[in-house]
């Protein structure tokens, strides 16, 4: 009897708990009219179809079987792959306003809350106040302001390759981050030391990345219900300790950065760096020293890891293929000759040299996915919908290997773009290049596309200039030029303990580097204590 009375009792919830995993199982099915993707199974969607390691593949041949838009569950939320660039132009590009905004995750809720991170935020009156205001660093010719100490820190980053060939993976780590710590912070960041800025500013975005990994935190927009279950049974126990502890010290080392230029500047120094301008105009602006301190941050964070792993990807490049580092060196050496070292002013006299670049950031996109966009609104494009809150994905990876727009799209083949600034196969005289297709999609697209593309370029241009004119590259075992064995994983794809010994090219160039940089050296000096 009592057993009875029990069951009933329990009846309801039984019957509330039944309708509740429906429901759920219902929001991981695909909404109507949505665009053509693989089959999805109850509660999961798509995700046991999507690997943790490379997505970017998985999603190149769903975009084999399904065109140029791919719709997928993930759980409960939707994402829609884009995977050709006219699908990126007419919904990221010309629908600015409702494909510009970024899905959150809790652990951004955490480690950067309120929206200090621009490059996280969410679409909206403090995005684009943020944006104006790296525009005034980032934007056109002002960005070309900071060529000399792109100079000074690439000539730096040669001279330190030249007298410890081995460490040249710290050295190229260590430049791109000094030129944003420079010219943001007005700080130096001479050496790679544990304990240095530099290193400390590595350290603590590789611990940011690793919180925001895929398995690191709850996945709550996925599956909801996860919200209600205590952290304590889940894999991801104390999450939140450790996001915390991340916050914890990106505030810590932003704010330290921050004090300390204002310091510098109270005694004159460093009255020409981004900082500087933003605190003269901090009165009659809208950010405080947080705000201000993370945008300084954000620069570091967005900047320096990516521009170096795509120095890495050159490295590799040149190693890889002796005939492309032949013909560029044979550039540099026409241009410069052998008795000084390319500089600022060489670099828009070097088309093969540019062409690598574009190469290496097409063949290899160190974001192969980009950062995802979300939509604010539903949408209806080719008789398909996107609902509203939609993750968009830029599918790079396809785009950049696109065979019926690149001939022999897996070679490494910079003489592509010597043709046309687009690397199309110069059999397709190019008829769309007037509607709108970017040179290339590596630095994402639309109102959230890359804003320190010409910083990057500029700043990479005179790295590799450099490189080639110093350097010879000498391959010392396997190079992962096929496999993806001895490459990372997460927020960048770069390789790593690439086997590649830089050699000096002749003896007689080693003394035009140690004077170059000596004169290098005076000019950083301004940035130091
Ligand atoms: C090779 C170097 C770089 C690559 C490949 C790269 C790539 C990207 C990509 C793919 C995005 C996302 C675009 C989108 O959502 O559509 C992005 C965003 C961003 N990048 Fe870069 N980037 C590079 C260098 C830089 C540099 C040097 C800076 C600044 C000094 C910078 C600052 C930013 C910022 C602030 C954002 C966030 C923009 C927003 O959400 O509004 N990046 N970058």
């Amino acid at each position: 009897m009592e057993l009875k009375i029990y069951l009933l009792a329990l009846t309801p919830l039984a019957l509330l708990l039944l309708f509740r995993l429906y429901q759920y199982s219902k929001l991981s099915a695909r909404p109507p009219n949505y665009p053509p993707g693989p089959k999805t199974l109850p509660f999961l969607g798509n995700l046991h179809q999507i690997p943790i390691s490379r997505p970017e593949l998985k999603f190149a041949d769903f975009a084999r079987q399904f065109g140029p838009l791919t719709g997928l569950k993930i759980g409960s939320q939707n994402m829609v792959v884009l995977n050709t660039w006219q699908a990126v132009r007419d919904l990221i590009e010309q629908k600015g306003s409702i494909y510009s905004s970024r899905p959150t995750l809790p652990v951004f809720h955490v480690v950067v809350p309120g929206g200090l991170n621009p490059a996280l935020n969410v679409y909206g009156e403090l995005w684009r106040r943020q944006r104006k205001v790296l525009m005034e660093f980032l934007g056109g010719e002002h960005t070309d302001r900071v060529k000399p100490v792109q100079d000074a820190e690439s000539t730096q980053m040669i001279y330190d390759i030249l007298c410890a060939p081995t460490k040249f993976e710290d050295f190229i780590s260590r430049s791109f981050g000094a030129v944003i710590m420079a010219t943001v912070f007005g700080q130096r960041g001479k050496t790679i030391e544990p304990g240095g800025k530099i290193s400390r500013f590595f350290k603590v975005a590789e611990e940011w990345a690793a919180a925001v990994g895929p398995t690191s935190s709850p996945p709550i927009t996925t599956f909801p219900f996860l919200e209600m279950v205590p952290d304590w049974v889940t894999p991801w126990r104390g999450w939140r300790k450790r996001a915390l502890g991340v916050k914890k010290e990106q505030e810590r080392m932003y704010l330290g950065l921050l004090t300390e230029t204002r310091e510098r500047l109270a005694q004159g120094k460093g009255v020409d760096c981004y900082m500087a301008q933003c605190l003269k105009a901090q009165e009659k602006e809208w950010y405080d020293d947080v705000h201000l301190a993370y945008l300084g941050g954000v620069l570091l964070e967005a900047g320096a890891e990516t521009s170096a792993s795509t120095a890495m990807v050159f490295v590799l490049a040149m190693a890889a293929f002796p005939e492309v580092v032949k013909q560029a060196q044979e550039e540099v050496d026409r241009i410069c000759g052998t008795s000084r070292m390319p500089n600022k002013d060489d670099t828009n006299m070097l088309p093969y040299v540019r062409a690598c670049m574009s190469e290496v950031l097409r063949w290899r996109p160190v974001g192969p996915l980009a950062i995802p966009h979300q939509t604010t609104a539903e949408d209806t494009y080719q008789n398909y919908t996107v609902p509203a809150g939609t993750d968009v994905v830029i599918n790079t990876w396809k785009i950049n290997h696109d065979e019926s727009f690149y001939k022999s799209p897996a070679r490494f083949d910079p003489s592509r773009y010597l043709d046309n600034d687009f690397g199309s196969a110069s059999t397709l005289a190019y008829p769309d290049a007037s509607k709108g297709r970017q040179a290339n999609y590596s630095f994402g697209a639309g109102r959230r596309i890359c804003p320190g593309q010409r910083f990057a370029e500029n700043s990479m241009m005179m790295h590799f200039a450099k490189l080639v004119w110093a350097f010879d590259f000498e391959p010392t075992g396997a190079l992962p030029v096929d496999t993806w064995d001895g490459w990372t994983e997460g927020l960048v794809t770069k390789p790593k303990d690439l086997n590649v010994r830089l050699r000096l090219r002749d003896e007689g160039r080693r003394k035009i580097i140690e004077d170059a940089y000596v004169e290098a050296d005076t000019f950083l000096r301004q940035f130091e204590e």
